[in-house]
């Protein structure tokens, strides 16, 4: 008779925690995940496939406005909002399975309930059973912020936003970080009036403020609004079903919906944590060591819930290395630094390594070279927008340690250029690179 039923509980079948079980169902474990809403998580279910199928959507209206320079006749355009929502969650109910499919195929059992943590080797499933395991893996994940203020209950977050029943023609958006900027470019693409408001004057803060800046400009000519230090005051609902948006210090607007995107904080409430001893963080946040391992011996975490980098594929690598070094004999930890991120708004904007402002603050000797330029997508659409690259290079080495660009396709050109970055590569390995011509990455060995 085996000590435990199971070798490992994972709670939570999101990014974090399917890798987590699936790996480590390979590496011979008797593994099982519960999973209380919907296999998955939120990058599957209800947050970068969804939103990245909405992104696509939305360009869309660009492309055909486009084609008319390039002698394409396009009849009568229209869009129509429930087509395109219907089909996302659609695609969603497919991946649903995949997920489901993968658990199956690596023999990982799988509870459609919440579980709750009632010992250091017990979690206890919503229907009261209890399960034994030897190693229990949080992956929770975490859950959007709602600011208190009066008639919050008639704005949305992130989760609501995927399945409005009307599209709304005036949007209002709290927040300047990714979620309120990239649905920002959704709705104002798809023809709504969007207005960002935000409780400082700084938008997404982590990245490089020659972008942000230039970011600013483009999604302003691009129609949308940004009011700064304007904290919502009150929502209240109208008798013909609008929402009036009271900002401090501004006039009221006048909303169809109101999104709120003010961060996302770690899932741990009711989850029973102090069951196991584990006391949490000032964010809610599950502290851990490199080797995602909690204060309780049996009990690691991963992912969003632990409160380091919020981002699908941080998530995925940490319940990958937690599975090899508990169940394959293979200690492993994750390198924090060398992330590529982007911000999938209009236009799109990611980087790498160091902003220019933190290479300073670090204190590296560093030199700047940008390229300022209209991308050949916009020259004949006659768009102003230009792209905007920036290599950070510290002066003492030649390494290139920072790579930010705003333009077209930066997202799929920065994955490319952050193996050279990882990589340690210098300047002169960049200026030694034949350029690949007519492109827009081509800028990042012409700069000079
Ligand atoms: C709108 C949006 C867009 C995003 N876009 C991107 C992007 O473009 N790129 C990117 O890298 N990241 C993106 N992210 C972030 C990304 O989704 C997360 O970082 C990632 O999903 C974290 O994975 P995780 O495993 O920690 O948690 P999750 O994927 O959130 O999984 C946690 C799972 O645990 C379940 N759960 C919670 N509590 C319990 C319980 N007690 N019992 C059972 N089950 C439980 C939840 O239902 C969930 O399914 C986005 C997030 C949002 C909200
Ligand atoms: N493209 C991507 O990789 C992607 C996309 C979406 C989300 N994500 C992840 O999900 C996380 C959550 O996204 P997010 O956009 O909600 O968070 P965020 O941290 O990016 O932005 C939060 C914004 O809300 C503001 N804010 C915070 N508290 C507030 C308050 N009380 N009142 C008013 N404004 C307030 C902040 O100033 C900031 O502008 C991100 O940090 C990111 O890691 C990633």
């Amino acid at each position: 008779m085996a000590e435990f039923d199971y070798d490992l509980f994972v709670i939570g079948a999101g990014s974090g925690g399917v890798r987590a079980s699936r790996i480590a169902a390979g590496h011979g474990a008797r593994a099982a995940v519960a999973e209380e809403f919907r296999v998955g998580g939120t990058c599957v279910i209800r947050g970068c496939v969804p939103k990245k199928l909405l992104v696509y959507a939305s360009q869309f209206a660009e492309e055909l406005h486009d084609t008319a320079k390039l002698g394409w006749t396009i009849g009568q355009k229209s869009f129509d909002w429930a087509a395109l929502r219907d089909f996302v969650a659609s695609d969603v109910d497919r991946l649903e399975r995949a997920y489901t499919s993968t658990l199956d195929n690596n023999k990982v059992d799988h509870f459609h309930e919440r579980a709750t943590i009632a010992g250091p080797n017990t979690v206890r499933l919503a229907s009261g059973r209890e399960i034994s395991a030897k190693y229990i893996l949080v992956a929770v994940g975490a859950w959007p912020v709602m600011p208190e203020f009066p008639g919050n209950e008639h704005a949305i977050t992130s989760n609501e936003v995927f399945h409005l029943e009307n599209f709304p023609k005036r949007v209002v958006i709290q927040g300047a970080g990714y979620i309120a900027l990239e649905f920002a470019g959704i709705f104002n693409a798809l023809g709504a009036h969007v207005t960002v408001v935000n409780r400082s004057d700084k938008i997404l803060r982590s990245y490089d403020e020659s972008l942000t800046d230039r970011l600013l400009t483009m999604m302003r000519a691009r129609g949308v609004e940004f009011r700064f230090n304007a904290p919502i005051e009150s929502i209240i609902k109208q008798s013909d079903g609008s929402l009036c948006v009271n900002t401090k210090g501004f006039l009221p607007i006048e909303a169809d919906a109101v999104l709120v995107a003010t961060g996302r904080k770690p899932k741990t409430p009711g989850l029973g944590l102090e069951n196991a001893g584990i006391e949490l963080g000032p964010n809610g946040q599950i502290p851990v060591d490199e080797y995602n391992a909690t204060s309780c011996p049996s009990i690691y975490a991963v992912g969003d819930v632990t409160d380091r980098v919020q981002l699908t594929p941080v998530a995925i690598r940490e319940g990958h290395a937690f599975a090899d070094t508990v169940f394959g004999g293979k200690p492993r930890t994750i390198a924090y630094d060398h992330i590529p991120s982007a911000v999938f708004s209009q236009p799109p904007l990611a980087g790498v390594g160091l902003t220019e402002a933190a290479a300073r603050a670090a204190g590296h000797d560093i030199k700047i070279y940008t390229s300022d330029f209209r991308p050949m997508k916009n020259m004949f659409a006659t768009r102003a927008e230009r792209g905007f690259y920036k290599l950070i290079v510290d002066t003492a080495t030649d390494k290139v340690i920072g790579v930010h660009m705003i333009g077209p396709d930066a997202p799929e050109i920065l994955q490319a250029v952050a193996i050279a970055v990882k990589a340690g590569l210098t300047k002169a390995d960049f200026d030694d690179t034949v350029a690949l011509h007519p492109s827009m990455a081509e800028e990042l060995v012409l700069m000079r």
